[in-house]
């Protein structure tokens, strides 16, 4: 299989990969012959008829020592689009060759055990990274840092699998009772994969953190956006319920990224439209990581990160904030840099901290399951019981990776653990 691994032409240089058995036959149909392994070596690429293409670098790979695992190839080419055309056509042309499906490359990668999935996990994330959070956080999972952290709790998951199917063997029918290091060991690690749970999520880092505005009607909450966004995003008027649909607004204080949304008016409403605005406006609050709230502080929902914002301060009659509330202006601007600050104080306390391993969401599903099986493994004294939950929780780990044959798994745990004794 083969593509277009750069960006999309015209670029200065565009390189074509090409991975699989066939890799080094077109290479050479192509280049007339292959440089040594990686080593980069100039070659005139020509079709069939021998009409010249381009002049590119060539590079090689031999498997396993690649990317994929597979024999590669590379053409470095000059990045116009019909040189690009025209050395994808004549790899089409080649038999046993085709286009990569999106993504195949990485699948490749893992299907040969290059990269476990987490790590593919994180060259996602990678090539998605827009800022230098992102980037640091995704390394570190691309390059393998959850996959070793996995493997160390596979290891002792597999000494208390060993355990306790040891345990069944050897317990006569009569005297199964419990074993207080088998139960322990389960506990401490349920434990510390819940303390892994209790970390910051990838989440708020990748889509930003959810902060939204919401209060009564005619607060001055699409006032307030739009001044934090310094450009008049959401319609403002003098009519309460004017705001239906939410409007977001992402942005980065200082290097946090953030997700505003601007929400309908909270209150009673007969109209139909603007009651679908105030349901949206409801989950949005509850689903928010941060909530500035532009209402009575009395009416405030309760949040463990709320900002009490004091709206439209620069009026007269509004002049004194009451206790424990945030003077704020859209119009003078006043107070607007401590809410900012504020709001980036909670929304830092959500994110990884720099380069940091931070579970996404699948798997966090994954330890979760882990830890709950282990939890119920501590808490049995019938050791069957205990053996199933220990599998289980071993089966969620390889789900974690993303591995499922399960005969390394079986040979480590005989390796480890002698019955015969
Ligand atoms: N030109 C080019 N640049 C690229 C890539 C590529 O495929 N081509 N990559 C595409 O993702 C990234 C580099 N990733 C790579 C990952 C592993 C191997 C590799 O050959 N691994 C072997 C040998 C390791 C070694 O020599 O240390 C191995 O793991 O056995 C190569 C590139 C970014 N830059
Ligand atoms: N003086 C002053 N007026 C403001 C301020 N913020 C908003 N207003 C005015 O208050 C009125 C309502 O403002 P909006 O921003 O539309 O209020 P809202 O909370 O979005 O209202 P709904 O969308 O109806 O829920 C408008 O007439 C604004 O001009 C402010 O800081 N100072
Ligand atoms: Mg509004």
């Amino acid at each position: 299989m083969f593509a277009l691994s750069s960006g999309r032409p015209p670029a200065a240089v565009s390189i074509i990969r090409v991975s699989g058995p066939g890799a080094h036959g077109a290479g050479r149909r192509l280049a007339g012959s292959l440089p040594d392994v990686r080593i980069a070596a100039l070659r005139t690429l020509r079709d069939e008829a021998g009409g010249r293409l381009d002049d590119a670098l060539v590079l090689r790979f031999d498997r396993p020592a690649s990317s994929t695992g597979e024999d590669i190839v590379e053409f470095h080419c000059h990045g116009g689009r019909a040189v690009v055309d025209a050395v994808l056509s004549a790899l089409a042309e080649i038999e046993g060759l085709r286009p990569a499906h999106p993504g195949e490359f990485t699948r490749r990668a893992f299907e040969n055990g290059r990269i476990d999935l987490t790590e593919a996990e994180g060259l996602a994330d990678l090539i998605e990274a827009e800022t230098e959070f992102q980037r640091k956080s995704a390394l570190a999972m691309a390059e393998g840092g959850l996959k070793r952290q996995i493997e160390q709790w596979q290891k002792r998951v597999l000494i208390l699998s060993a355990q306790a199917e040891a345990a069944i063997d050897y317990a006569e029918d009569d005297d199964v009772g419990t074993d207080p290091t088998l139960a322990k060991e389960c506990f401490e690690l349920a434990r510390e994969l819940g303390e892994w749970l209790g970390r910051p999520r990838i989440e708020p880092l990748k889509d930003g953190v959810r902060v939204v505005i919401a209060g009564p009607p005619n607060a001055g909450k699409s006032s307030l956006i739009n001044a934090i966004a310094g450009q008049e995003r959401a319609i403002v008027t003098d009519i309460p319920g004017t705001t239906r649909d939410q409007i977001e607004v992402p942005l980065s204080l200082g290097g946090i990224p953030i997700l505003l949304t601007d929400t309908a008016g909270l209150r009673e409403s007969d109209d139909t439209i603007e009651r679908i605005g105030i349901n949206r406006a409801r989950s949005l609050v509850e689903g928010a990581d941060v909530l500035l709230w532009l209402g009575e502080t009395k009416e405030a929902p309760g949040h463990s990160r709320r900002i009490l914002v004091h709206p439209r301060a620069d009026l007269a009659e509004r002049a004194t904030a009451p206790e424990g509330s945030l003077a704020v202006s859209s119009v003078t601007g006043a107070g607007l840099d401590e809410l900012l600050a504020r709001t980036s104080e909670l929304a830092a306390s959500l994110l990884p901290d720099e380069g940091a391993i931070a579970l996404n969401r699948r798997q966090a599903a994954h330890v979760a399951e882990a830890q709950g099986a282990l939890e119920a493994a501590a808490a049995t004294n019938e050791f069957v019981f205990a053996a199933e939950n220990v599998r289980a929780a071993r089966v969620a780990f390889d789900r974690l990776t993303g591995r499922a044959g399960m005969e390394d798994v079986l040979d480590s745990l005989f390796g480890r653990f002698c019955l015969g004794k």
